[in-house]
């Protein structure tokens, strides 16, 4: 777990069930101030329904949830709070300027304008109706209206689907300002790249349980794998059968391997093959190890 940084929100033991789904099921989270928490979790692991009960917009049947030590649902915590959710029910007749300034106004000390659009890169869309903004500079306003009350807890649940490259890194830079100047940050993601460019932290759930939490480098420590990638004549099927070797598959001229430890398995291939080339050696990403821990879900967390 991050220490030394002070905790903004907590779920602990947190359980809420819809109907006959148990959608999230004794789940302990905390998110520090100054840090990007990243949920992570296949679709319907429970990562919406853990953002609704920080928001309040859900009540837990268990457990306990609490934002700047008050129940989510009190004046402090909500104002406190940014959100960014899959549904924005926008009043879509007004103009992004109008919108802006409606959510300013709840606020005792917003952020600029100028800092809204310059952050979550608004240039030129404030005339505009909101309607007729394309999805991605739609998802920009929202964005926009979630860190206009300077938030000290900014939830965002898949904010960058559909956004272009450059509108994400856009609001990649924005996450990284905020959290600098000490928010703390909950950010659900389909995007393993993101989570590792962004999260101090990362929490994957499964079936609304903990399967490990830590920092990237100690989820991706979870798989240990090599990913070695060369151009070789040799068969696949043999490579596969060598020590230490957990696959090997052709594709076209390249030969895809993937190995507990690399080093050995590149002596051989180099031994084996004599005109081998464009050899590449990869670490397993987050993304590995994101399929290895949901491969097999009674594994203990971290
Ligand atoms: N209002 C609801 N009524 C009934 N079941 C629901 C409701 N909301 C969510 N669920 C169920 O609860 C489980 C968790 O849903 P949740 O939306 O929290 O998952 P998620 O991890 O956010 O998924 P995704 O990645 O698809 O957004 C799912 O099985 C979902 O079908």
């Amino acid at each position: 777990m991050p220490d030394g940084q002070a905790v903004v929100a907590r779920l602990r033991g947190a359980s809420k069930r819809y109907g006959g789904t148990q959608a999230l099921d004794g789940l302990d989270l905390s998110l520090h101030a100054g840090q990007v928490t990243s949920l992570l979790g296949a679709n319907g692991a429970g990562k919406s329904t853990a953002v609704n009960l920080l928001l309040g917009l859900l009540a837990a049947d268990a457990g306990e949830v609490s934002v700047f030590g008050r129940p989510p649902s009190s004046r402090a915590a909500r104002l406190g709070t940014g959100a960014m959710l899959q549904s924005a029910g926008i009043p879509d007749r007004l103009r992004v300027g109008e919108v802006l300034a409606l959510v300013r106004s709840y606020y005792r000390d917003p952020r600029s304008v100028a800092d809204c659009v310059a952050l979550a890169g608004l240039d030129g869309l404030l005339e505009r109706p909101y309607r007729h903004l394309s999805g991605g500079q739609q998802r920009r306003v929202q964005f926009a209206l979630a860190i206009c009350g300077r938030p000290r807890l900014l939830c965002l649940d898949e904010p960058t689907t559909g956004l272009d490259i450059e509108a994400r890194q856009g609001i990649w830079r924005a996450v990284r300002e905020l959290v600098a100047g000490g928010s703390a940050v909950l950010l659900t993601t389909h995007y393993l790249e993101e989570a590792e460019a962004l999260a101090d932290h990362v929490a994957v759930i499964d079936r609304g349980r903990m399967l490990a939490q830590g920092s990237v480098a100690a989820i991706r420590a979870h798989v240990a794998q090599r990913r070695i990638r060369c151009v070789s004549v040799l068969d696949a099927d043999a490579v596969a059968r060598w020590p230490g070797v957990r696959q090997a598959e052709r594709d076209g001229e390249l030969l895809r391997i993937v190995a507990d430890v690399a080093e050995p398995v590149v002596r051989r291939l180099l031994a084996a093959d004599d005109r081998l080339h464009d050899l590449e050696v990869q670490r397993a990403g987050l993304a590995d190890a994101f399929l290895e821990l949901t491969r097999t879900p009674q594994q203990e967390a971290a």
